[in-house]
């Protein structure tokens, strides 16, 4: 249990272009690139910080969100401990986008108990003067979804990214310290159990 919940899976995702990247790279080395590119696949970083008093490693998993990079991300959902889906606030299509986000993280994650997995929504970009998406729209998407946590982040100006954050890793060490012990992390292959183990699977409480 100790090795699993000092290092914690956190996954980013949303549509091209909300700002996941910048949102990764604001919160671990404090930057901000307005010029930045679309991700191709994903990139990880680390972030060392301390949730309730205990040492743990967040590895923040940052995702491709345009359509034709689909195959090159879902096969890193599984074994995420938490999800941060992602919109801008300035972009209605991206808050329209995420009942497919979510379907497409519960598909791939291959997480035991979908209906307790833990989100938490970011509205990203309320730095920008044009918004089209309303606090409240978003609060309504989250109470119909489970209480999901929600924050309205700024990458640029750094508005409320460290909170969101440190939510997501409260939540994915609650997730990985509820975990019981039963094996190692999904994304661990054992190549010693007999063909005859590898169909079975447990069943969604
Ligand atoms: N005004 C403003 N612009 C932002 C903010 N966050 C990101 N951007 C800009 O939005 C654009 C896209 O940001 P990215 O971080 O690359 O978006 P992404 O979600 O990672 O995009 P993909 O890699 O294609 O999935 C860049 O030009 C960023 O500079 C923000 O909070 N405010």
């Amino acid at each position: 249990m100790a090795n699993r919940s000092a290092l914690l899976k956190v996954v980013l995702l949303g549509d091209g272009g909300v700002g996941k990247s910048s949102l990764m790279n604001r919160y671990v080395s404090n930057t901000f690139d307005a010029h930045s590119f679309h991700t191709i696949g994903v990139e990880f970083l680390n972030k060392e910080l301390v949730v309730d008093g205990k040492h743990v490693t967040m590895q923040i998993w940052d995702t491709a969100g345009q359509e034709r990079f689909r195959s090159l991300r879902t096969p890193f959902y599984r074994g995420a401990d938490c999800c941060m889906l992602t919109f801008a606030v300035d972009d209605p299509h991206s808050f329209h986008s995420l009942n497919c986000w979510t379907y497409e993280f519960n598909r791939y994650a291959d997480v035991t108990c979908p209906d307790s997995f833990p989100f938490v929504l970011l509205g990203n970009k309320v730095d920008v003067e044009r918004r089209e998406v309303s606090t409240g729209e978003a609060q309504a998407w989250c109470a119909a979804h489970g209480a999901m946590p929600y924050f309205e982040t700024s990458a640029k100006d750094a508005s409320n990214v460290g909170t969101a954050f440190a939510e997501a890793a409260r939540s994915a060490l609650r997730r990985a310290s509820a975990s019981p012990v039963l094996g190692p992390p999904p994304d661990v292959l054992r190549l010693h159990v007999p063909p005859s183990q590898h169909s079975i699977r447990s069943s969604c409480c």
